[in-house]
């Protein structure tokens, strides 16, 4: 008998907060997007937004005193209600995680080989001779040279780029059906970046699965994804299929991202950031958090803060004016 398995991850209304000492700190306010079998998905925004803690918490990573509500629906069951040591299966093993900085991921007193093993026994029930050939295949998928000869080594001795892959070959040990990313090349040089992204949407398309990439750079996205959603204060405020987010943005906070892009998407050229800052989340009104940095608010902008609505087929958005915004200048 075959089990139907849904592997839409969907993820409704996720709300995150934090107690500091200066009180209640709501740094994701009501996320909900779904994530389809075989997508890539880009979360963008400034830094501050809630990317990384949204990714987190879709994963359960946040402890107590911190909350979490809302759901996070993958194969039948809603992630954050579930106990522990089922939600062990999901973390890790359906749903893996790569992250910015690798050797804080990484056991720095195990081999690479020990961790990939790791995976391979707790979700993969592979142990002895056949792990050591699927971990040095997995290293060799993810273009480390000589792989046998490197599952020995500690993290430490592999180079910046190669311990990215060595974490993302520690990831795929497990088959996931879903890789959550978090900023997974921003920490490398162009060259080696590339080679990163362009590993994972190979993987993707060879194994099916899907990604969320949590990133800073609208290059990386316009290189990898398949729709983009836009974070802004804690919660989204676009979500579009790739190039029409890049021809025609419907928030004001996109188009002066896309504004901040450097003429022909050189990378090298440092960015624009626009002006102002970003909200303090302690101190949220009721009006478009982007009001205060936007250039076309109007009183519209003041009464309440939009929902995210769509606008037009498959496009979603929080602005009041998305219908009035010029194009951006930029090649998508
Ligand atoms: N443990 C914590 N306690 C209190 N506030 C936190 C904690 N972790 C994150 N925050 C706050 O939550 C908000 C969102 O942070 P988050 O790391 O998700 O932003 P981000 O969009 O991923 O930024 P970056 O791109 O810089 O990683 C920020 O205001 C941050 O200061």
């Amino acid at each position: 008998m075959t089990v139907a398995v849904d592997t839409t991850l969907s993820v409704r209304d996720l709300q995150v907060r934090f107690a500091t000492p200066r009180g209640p700190l709501d740094a994701v306010r009501g996320v909900s997007f779904d994530l389809r079998p075989g997508e890539v998905l880009g979360l963008v925004g400034e830094s501050g937004s809630g990317k990384s803690v949204t990714l987190r918490a879709l994963l359960r990573l946040h402890r107590p005193p911190t909350q979490v509500s809302g759901e996070v629906r993958w194969n039948g069951q809603n992630l954050l209600a579930l106990p522990e040591a089922r939600l062990r299966d999901v973390r890790g093993g359906q749903i893996g995680m790569i992250f910015q900085e690798p050797m804080t991921a990484l056991n720095p007193v195990l081999t690479v080989g020990e961790q990939i093993g790791e995976n391979l026994r707790e979700h993969a029930r592979l142990t002895g001779r056949a792990a050591r050939e699927r971990a040095a295949e997995l290293l060799e998928l993810v273009g480390i040279p000589a792989p046998a000869a490197r599952l020995r080594d500690y993290p430490h001795q592999f180079s910046g780029g190669m311990r990215q892959r060595a974490m993302i070959a520690i990831a795929l040990a497990s088959q996931p059906r879903v890789l959550l990313a978090d900023e997974p090349t921003t920490a490398l040089d162009v060259t080696i970046q590339d080679q990163i992204l362009r590993l994972l949407l190979r993987l993707r398309d060879q194994m099916g699965m899907s990604l969320i990439l949590v990133t800073h750079d609208l290059g990386v996205v316009a290189q990898t994804c398949d729709r983009v959603a836009v974070m802004y204060a804690g919660k989204l405020v676009e979500t579009a299929p790739v190039l029409d987010l890049f021809r025609s943005p419907k928030h004001a906070y996109t188009l002066g991202l896309l504004r901040s892009l450097p003429e022909g998407g050189d990378r090298r050229v440092p960015l624009q950031p626009i002006p102002g800052a970003p909200p303090n989340l302690l101190a949220l009104g009721d009006a478009c958090p982007f009001v205060p940095r936007c250039t076309y608010a109007t009183l519209k902008c003041q009464v309440g803060e939009p929902p995210l609505e769509e606008v037009a087929p498959g496009r979603f958005s929080a602005c009041v004016h998305h219908a009035e915004l010029p194009r951006p200048e930029v090649r998508a």
